[in-house]
């Protein structure tokens, strides 16, 4: 379902225990903010998982960032759009063969269909951590790369850094959803993530979409800190 006021913080729920996730998603709201189930909990939890927080009325973004031949990820985006999720990625590395089949095997669904979005570079990668791969261009231009396919493969939108947004946005326009990890409020541990950004500059150069983790969910009081961090756009 959308919502009316459109909330832009996607919480990623990455818990290992249901019942301290469930504890935590009672205590919010739909207008405040959408879901994220990640590998983590849909690993423990599974589908009857994500069934649960769309009965309470969220819209869950199912990252499992499929990455696997044409076939294989056509049918997962099928089984993804039967659970009635809001959106669901794919990695742009899996080429546009795989996104193009992708994005056919939703259309039966109409508008019912989820989002497709493609994941570009992962913000937990620099420039260094790229070249170990093989890939010499900066992080700034193998994301564009792979958001230019991602766009002509007709997907709605990719996952990148808040410090790709602005760029991407000027070159494909409002309607390709930028979806940002990586966000860091003012004095936030960074952990694991190295292209980051604060929530409210993620929104000024052009993110659409924020999605974040432990600076909520590790929170003394997450449903404070979420609710600090809508305050602050
Ligand atoms: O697709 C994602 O959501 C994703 C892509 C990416 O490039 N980087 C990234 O951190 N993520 C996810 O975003 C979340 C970030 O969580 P925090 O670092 O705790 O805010 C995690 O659940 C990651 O799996």
């Amino acid at each position: 379902m959308s919502h009316l006021n459109d909330p832009k913080v996607l919480i990623a729920l990455d818990f290992d225990d249901e019942e301290a996730a469930l504890n935590f998603v009672n205590q919010l709201s739909p207008q405040d903010c959408r879901l994220k189930v990640g590998k983590e909990m849909f690993t423990y939890f599974g589908p009857e998982f994500v069934k649960k927080l769309i009965a309470k009325d969220f819209d869950v973004f199912l990252d499992l960032k499929f990455h696997d031949i044409p076939n294989t990820v056509a049918k997962a985006v099928v089984a993804a759009a039967k659970m009635g999720v809001w959106m669901v990625n794919v990695h742009a590395s899996g080429g546009p063969e795989m996104m193009i089949k992708a994005k056919e095997a939703l259309l039966p669904f109409g508008e019912k269909a989820p989002l497709l979005i493609a994941v570009t570079v992962l913000t937990s990668m620099d420039a260094d951590e790229l070249s170990r791969l093989g890939v010499t261009k900066s992080p700034q231009e193998q994301v564009l790369y792979l958001a230019t396919l991602a766009k002509q493969s007709g997907l709605d939108g990719v996952v990148c850094s808040a410090q790709e947004a602005s760029s991407l946005k000027d070159k494909f326009g409002k309607n390709f959803k930028l979806i940002t990890p990586g966000i860091r409020p003012q004095g936030s541990e960074i952990g694991d993530q190295k292209r980051i950004m604060t929530p409210k500059l993620a929104l000024e150069n052009g993110s659409d979409y924020l999605v974040i983790g432990r600076p909520i969910t590790q929170a003394e009081d997450p449903v404070a800190a979420l609710a600090a961090i809508n305050l602050s756009l």
